[in-house]
């Protein structure tokens, strides 16, 4: 019942990002980092499935290891959309998660985003896109440009987003069996955050394999799984760290070619290959 406005039960998906190249060229008084970054989607990740409640219960199934239910993003983004709309309706909200947690892919992120649309649909809110947004911000710097759902040159902590078209290669993602707590990258005082300001048309005449991540000499040093993970793609493929990792991913000129690296896996890696996206296809889902 997806396609319709009277839908009481709605299947959705919940795309991974990638950080096509990030430079920090800052940080706020907060303690926030400035960024400059391109997000783009895959067609790869999540899927949530939202059934209408009329108790105004929350239920998540099933949990995700070592996240209570009340700090799962899709738990708390349902309860802010309560709170903000004063909604009497609840959910029973499945998830199917694919994407490795603390992957730099943005899955909670995402998921979140999802959380937030489908439950503006599903509780007929009718919020607009900023509106959510704004309320995806106050969840994480990465669930704005999920609810806006287009490819985006994006500054500010991630939040200031202008719509782009880029190419829309095959990828291949490398999950090296580590998780990276974003946290920890940004507070890591070897850091650099002075990089200098691009313009969005000088980023996107960089393009790839130039465009780089100011996280990655960070992460290479405190993580060695995933600096082993980039040499090892980067032997293949020019390779990179999306967001503060633990993924790494490399751009491909053909599926076929993918398809090779994917088979050359080590055992110790795990891997999946998608195409970029530049509408997401949440949006693409919702009509939206
Ligand atoms: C690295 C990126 O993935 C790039 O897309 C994002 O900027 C991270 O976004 P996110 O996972 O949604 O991050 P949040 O959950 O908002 O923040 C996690 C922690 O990372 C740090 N943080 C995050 C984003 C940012 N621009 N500056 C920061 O310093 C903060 O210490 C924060 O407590
Ligand atoms: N629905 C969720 N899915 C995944 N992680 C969640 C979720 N809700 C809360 N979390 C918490 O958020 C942390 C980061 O997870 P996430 O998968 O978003 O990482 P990430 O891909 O590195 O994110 P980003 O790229 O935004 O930094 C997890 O370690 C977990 O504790």
């Amino acid at each position: 019942m997806n396609d319709s406005a009277t839908a009481t039960e709605l299947t959705l998906p919940a795309p991974a990002k990638l950080n096509r190249m990030l430079q920090i060229v800052g940080r706020r008084a907060d303690g926030y980092h400035e960024l400059q970054t391109l997000f783009q989607f895959l067609d790869h990740g999540d899927t949530l499935q939202l059934c209408l409640r009329d108790d105004g219960e929350i239920r998540l199934t099933p949990a995700l290891p070592g996240v209570p239910d009340s700090d799962n993003l899709i738990v708390r983004a349902a309860r802010l959309l309560q709170a903000e709309s004063g909604c009497r309706l609840g959910a029973d909200i499945h998830l199917t998660k694919r994407l490795p947690m603390g992957g730099g892919l943005g899955g909670g992120s995402s998921d979140a985003a999802t959380a937030l649309l489908g439950l503006d649909r599903l509780w007929r809110l009718d919020f607009s896109l900023e509106r959510l947004a704004e309320l995806g911000l106050r969840l994480g710097a990465d669930v704005p440009v999920f609810v806006r759902g287009q490819a985006a040159w994006a500054e500010g902590v991630g939040e200031r987003l202008t719509p782009v078209a880029l190419d829309t290669p095959w990828f291949v993602v490398v999950h090296p069996g580590i998780e990276v707590a974003t946290a920890a990258v940004f507070g890591a005082a070897q850091l650099t955050r002075d990089t200098a300001p691009i313009t969005m048309a000088r980023a996107l005449q960089g393009g790839a394999p130039s465009w780089s991540n100011d996280c990655e000499p960070t992460v290479r040093s405190l993580y060695p799984q995933v600096a082993e993970a980039l040499d090892w793609l980067g032997c293949r493929a020019p390779a990179m760290l999306t967001g503060t990792g633990a993924c790494v991913f490399a751009r491909l000129d053909s599926q076929t070619k993918a398809r090779h690296i994917m088979a050359e896996l080590p055992s110790h890696y795990t891997a999946f290959m998608a195409r970029g996206l530049n509408l997401s296809p949440l949006h693409a889902a919702l009509g939206r």
